[in-house]
């Protein structure tokens, strides 16, 4: 069953010169799917991901995200849409400075007007599965950037969304960290068969994935899926991105674990 459609998704950006960010995009995800986005520095992959987000709206095309087009619902329903369905998680965590972690991780149910019993179980369960019992009652200003990020997969998660969004997840963190983000993203992904769409440059990350789609000049280049293990997944995902060009500065993430 797919989770995501994209249909001949077409992004112009109007200015002195237009610019075809997007062209034609076609593609699905399945439900309980983990997908990586990857292309050159300039390929349209933030402009898609904000698409897919219903932060920003096609030129031309059709989106259906669990078999509803976002694109037809009036402004109040589409940030309850946008609620229900998908989770967000940033390359710099976005959370907010002056509250807890459980306080951070709350916030998406508290617009929701949840009874505080409720609540405070929903971040007990999730804080286990995301080894942050510990540090519930610390601030982001005292914690690690690894402990951030999971702090923001908390809040992205505790509404229980079928689609999680991730642009450069790891991209902040040290290797140790990044590795620990990748491992309980794939993790919620298999438990709780929560679809992933995440936008990387590095190809270590990709290889967490089932299956990456590459994009070059807002186009469907090619797209790879996981065999059995990660490393010749990893290597393959090399192989696609040499053949991709780019700047090369795009892959100086690349982790050689
Ligand atoms: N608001 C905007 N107005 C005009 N052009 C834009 C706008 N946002 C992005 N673009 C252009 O659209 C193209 C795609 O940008 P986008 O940010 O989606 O690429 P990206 O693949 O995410 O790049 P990066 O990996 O560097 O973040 C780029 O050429 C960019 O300059």
């Amino acid at each position: 069953m797919s989770i995501l459609k994209l249909d001949e998704v077409t992004k112009v950006y109007e200015g002195k010169v237009a610019h075809l960010a997007v062209n034609l995009l076609s593609f699905e995800v399945e439900k309980g799917e983990f997908l990586a986005v990857m292309g050159p520095s300039g390929s349209g992959k933030t402009t898609l991901l904000n698409i897919i987000s219903t932060i920003d709206t096609p030129t031309s095309g059709d989106l259906l995200i669990n078999d509803i087009n976002p694109l037809n619902l009036p402004k109040n329903e589409l940030s309850l849409f946008r609620r229900k369905h998908l989770g967000f998680v940033f390359q710099n965590f976005n959370l907010l400075p002056a509250l807890t972690v459980e306080e951070n991780m709350i916030l998406p149910l508290t617009l929701d007007d949840q009874p505080v019993e409720e609540m405070k179980k929903k971040v007990k369960i999730l804080a286990e599965q995301l080894n942050l019992t510990s540090i519930l009652e610390k601030r982001p200003a005292e914690i690690s950037g690894g402990q951030a990020q999971r702090t923001a997969i908390g809040r992205a998660l505790i509404h229980e969304p079928s689609l999680i969004l991730a642009d450069e997840p790891t991209g902040n963190l040290d290797s140790k960290s990044a590795k620990d983000v990748l491992e309980i993203l794939t993790e919620v992904n298999k438990k709780r068969q929560t679809t992933i769409i995440m936008v990387t440059h590095d190809p270590t990350a990709a290889s967490y994935c089932d299956r990456v789609l590459f994009i070059k000049d807002g186009q469907y280049f090619n797209e790879i899926y996981k065999d059995d293990r990660r490393q010749t997944f990893f290597q393959r995902i090399l192989n696609v991105l040499s053949l991709l060009g780019g700047n090369v500065n795009d892959l100086s993430t690349i982790r050689l674990s």
